[in-house]
């Protein structure tokens, strides 16, 4: 199987053309190509397929071969690989995902894709459609019991469930005792993605992320998208604002006028490689 690594500010994946390779197990392929030391090495698979009312379609796997709704980062990359292996000579494109059509605006230097802007369409803020369990119409700094600690959350849905947390400093955050702790918490009914976001100020914030099925991951684009909605709920920030990733940093905005989410970062290729599956 022939494929290509790439990584939206080193949240890492595996992108295959599926207009010409075949994976008939995904969710298998992402486990084992993901593995670092026998594997490939990435936070998941992202398989590029045709569309009926798109121009393409996007798959994504975690490393622990779930599939999830949306992927920030890797719908970024799959517009660079569309546009850079030829496979479309537009620069605005559309991506069938589970979360939706996503429109990319992608900005070209030297005929390659080097910066995008998704329109991540409008945050799901709903307890039913996150999914979270509450008696609440939204959860806005809602206390959750991990272990013997009390954490308030803000929940937000971009396609995925998000689940945000405010502390005081994100990187001595014991993220690996807590993260997985949230993840699996049994008011998320399909798991959740963990954000923790220190505030810098108001047009900047600071966040580490616990994915689920895949762990801390170095960025996540559905989860700064989250952060910035939440931020905006809790009153702590602007509308338009920088989120620092491990990674690297995003522009995140929540318009106004069209209520949607727009995410603006870079896609990066790696390398070409093929491998037996
Ligand atoms: N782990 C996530 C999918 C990847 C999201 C993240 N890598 C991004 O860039 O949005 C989930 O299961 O919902």
């Amino acid at each position: 199987m022939k494929f290509t690594k790439m990584h939206g500010i080193g949240n890492d994946y595996i992108y295959v053309n599926c207009l010409e390779e075949t994976i008939e197990n995904p969710s298998e392929v992402s486990k084992k190509i993901s593995d670092r030391h026998f594997g490939i090495g990435s936070d998941g698979l992202v398989m590029i397929l045709p569309s009926l009312t798109a121009d393409f379609t996007m798959r994504m796997f975690n490393s622990d071969g779930s599939e999830s709704e949306m992927c920030g980062n890797a719908i970024r990359c799959v517009g660079k690989f569309v546009y850079d292996n030829k496979l479309t000579d537009k620069t605005t494109i559309s991506i069938e995902t589970l979360a939706g059509i996503k429109i990319l605006d992608m900005q070209i230097t030297d005929n390659k894709v080097t910066l995008v802007k998704v329109d991540m369409g409008e945050p799901i803020l709903s307890p039913e459609k996150i999914p979270v369990v509450s008696s609440k119409d939204i959860v806005i700094s809602q206390p959750v019991q991990i272990g013997s600690d009390i954490y308030k959350i803000t929940c937000v849905s971009m396609g995925n469930p998000h689940a945000v947390t405010y502390v005081d400093d994100v990187i001595n955050f014991p993220l690996e005792e807590v993260g997985p702790k949230m993840e699996t918490h049994n008011i998320f009914p399909r798991k959740v993605n963990a954000e923790f976001v220190e505030i810098i100020d108001r047009n900047t914030l600071k966040m580490r992320v616990w994915e689920r099925g895949a762990g801390e991951t170095l960025a996540c684009g559905t989860g700064a998208c989250a952060v910035l909605v939440a931020s905006c709920l809790n009153g702590l920030c602007e509308r338009k604002a920088v989120i620092k990733l491990l990674g690297g940093d995003l522009i995140i905005e929540w318009n106004e006028n069209d209520n949607h989410v727009y995410m603006t970062g870079p896609a990066t290729k790696v390398f070409d490689g093929e491998i037996i599956i």
